[in-house]
């Protein structure tokens, strides 16, 4: 893929792109953001990650300009974001939206594209996303996955130096989710900035430097993904023996242990170190030998059920 255009931009590399400060958002009764600050700075890939409810579409809908905060401010490239010349730069991808069921797919695209000086050409950019050979067909026949695929590229069109994806590949199978990846490696490889939220942890990783955790509507940990998981300070340390579970459950610093049919047990622990020690000081019998940490999935979830607790 072509790199944005990040020439002839008055954004300095200093600046963020989308800033929220002090953000708060009610709908009736129910609370959605409460006082959240987020900075997106340049060349950044941002996951929002957050259980149903957490507030991470309302977050979107603020830095897109489809709504407006009750309190705190929002700023899109240094403008309000409901201004036209500060979306002019923004590519984004809502959770729930359709593409037009009657154009052809090359017609979306020249649609869309006719609105920049300066987009990515249609054959390129239906090649980038793995829609070459839809070009002649209607949007509307397309399979859900290659809609999905199709209003990513349309974010994309205008060579956008943020863009904002909802969930992106929600239904999508494996191919079609690694072709989408590929090409959103590309863009933050030419220097684009990416917010993306998911419910796919692998996604996040793989496609994220910096995690944002929320949770009732505030932001409970931001950081990379190895600073996420070292959050959560449990390790697992797992091994072959012929003892019961239960024999090991007693070991200081452990909070669990678990033992799956194969005889393999494993105790997550506070302090993998000391569990091995006691293991070797009391003589237990113990094979295959294996420690790590926790995953982030698991310090996502041990993150969001401290908030609930
Ligand atoms: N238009 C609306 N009217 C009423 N309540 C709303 C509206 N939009 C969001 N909410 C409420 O605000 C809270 C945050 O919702 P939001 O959609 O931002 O969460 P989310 O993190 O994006 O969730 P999900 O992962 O399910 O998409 C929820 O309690 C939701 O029910």
């Amino acid at each position: 893929m072509t790199s944005p255009s990040l020439t002839g931009t008055t954004t300095s590399t200093t600046t963020a792109l989308a800033s929220a400060d002090s953000v708060s958002k009610a709908f009736g009764g129910v609370t959605a953001l409460d006082s959240v600050s987020l900075d997106i700075r340049p060349g950044e890939s941002v996951g929002l990650l957050g259980p149903n409810g957490a507030g991470k579409s309302t977050l979107i809908s603020l830095f897109c300009g489809l709504r407006r905060p009750d309190s705190g401010s929002v700023t899109l490239f240094g403008g309000t974001p409901s201004a036209p010349q500060s979306r002019h730069k923004l590519g984004i991808t809502p959770q729930a939206t359709a593409v037009p069921q009657t154009l052809r797919v090359s017609e979306a695209v020249n649609f869309v594209a006719a609105h920049y000086a300066d987009p990515i050409p249609t054959d390129e950019l239906l090649a980038d996303f793995g829609l070459e050979s839809t070009a002649r067909q209607q949007c509307g026949g397309l399979s859900g996955g290659q809609q999905r695929r199709l209003l990513v590229a349309l974010a994309m069109v205008g060579r956008p130096e943020l863009v904002i994806l909802d969930e992106p590949t929600t239904g999508l199978d494996v191919d079609a989710r690694e072709t989408l990846w590929r090409s959103l490696k590309e863009y933050r490889r030419t220097g684009g900035t990416l917010l993306i939220t998911s419910h796919y942890l692998e996604e996040i990783q793989a496609l994220s430097g910096r995690v944002v955790v929320m949770d009732h509507g505030s932001v409970i940990a931001d950081g990379t993904v190895d600073e996420i998981r070292s959050r959560v300070a449990v390790s697992k340390v797992s091994f072959r023996t012929d003892l019961p579970p239960s024999s090991f459950a007693a070991l200081p610093h452990s909070t669990d242990c678990t033992a799956d049919d194969g005889g393999r047990v494993t105790i997550v622990t506070h302090d993998a170190d000391a569990t091995v020690r006691e293991l070797v000081q009391r003589a237990m019998p113990f094979s295959q030998l294996e420690v790590r940490g926790a995953s982030l999935e698991e310090a996502f979830l041990a993150l969001t059920a401290k908030e609930r607790s």
